[in-house]
């Protein structure tokens, strides 16, 4: 299983120094959403330039404009581009359409999809590389939430998928068990005391 950083920080200057400190310990480098709304794809051909060897990964979240969104984002240097899965097939299918023309890849990210097994299986038929099992942080923060109901609809989808929604150190084990293909940590890197320890106890956490 793979670990993947998600910088939710809000400035190149901030994620270039985070991405220095945990590059060592994980194989995707995830520039998030607020990120790329603060400081544009620049952030993105930045990044990748400090980091040629670590997969860039750009959040966009893509809801329209499938093609020309995901040809932007990595045209400017990301290896893997966000589509979201609510959005309709011909937005996933553009976006794939780019990811295909540059030797790239598309991860539709399944955050408020009701029935995330059946749209799981859907996307991939159209070319998603990996579909994201995610709970957003305004999901984490409401009452009840566990991560239990993430991890069965990831065992029970059958096809490759990361998880997001919180993972830390006491959860990594049970991502992993559920058969994860890539394990996605932000919270829990960005914000410990030591980013570097923090991302290295998960990756030793990894089997
Ligand atoms: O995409 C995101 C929010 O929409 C986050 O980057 C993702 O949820 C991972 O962060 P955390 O581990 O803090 O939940």
């Amino acid at each position: 299983m793979k670990l993947q950083v998600a910088m939710d920080v809000l400035t190149t200057e901030a994620a270039l120094t985070l991405a220095a400190q945990v590059a060592p310990h994980v194989d995707i480098i995830e520039l998030g959403t607020p990120l790329i709304k603060a400081e544009g794809l620049r952030a993105v051909t930045a990044i990748k330039a400090a980091h040629p060897d670590k997969i860039v990964f750009a959040d966009l979240k893509t809801m329209d404009a499938g093609e020309l969104e995901a040809d932007i984002a990595f045209a400017a240097g990301a290896d893997l581009v966000t589509v979201l899965g609510t959005a309709g097939d011909s937005t996933i299918i553009g976006a794939v359409a780019a990811a295909t023309k540059h030797g790239k890849g598309i991860v539709v990210d399944l955050i408020g999809v009701a029935d995330k097994v059946t749209r799981a299986r859907e996307v991939t038929a159209l070319g998603a590389q990996f579909v994201e099992m995610h709970a957003g942080l305004d999901e984490q923060a409401e009452p009840g939430f566990s991560l239990a109901t993430l991890l069965n609809q990831g065992e029970t989808a059958k096809v490759p998928f990361s998880l997001a929604g919180g993972v830390n150190l006491s959860t990594i084990s049970s991502v992993q068990r559920a058969g994860a293909t890539v394990a996605v940590a932000g919270g829990a890197i960005y914000g410990a005391e030591d980013p570097a320890a923090a991302a290295a106890a998960l990756r030793a956490a990894i089997i």
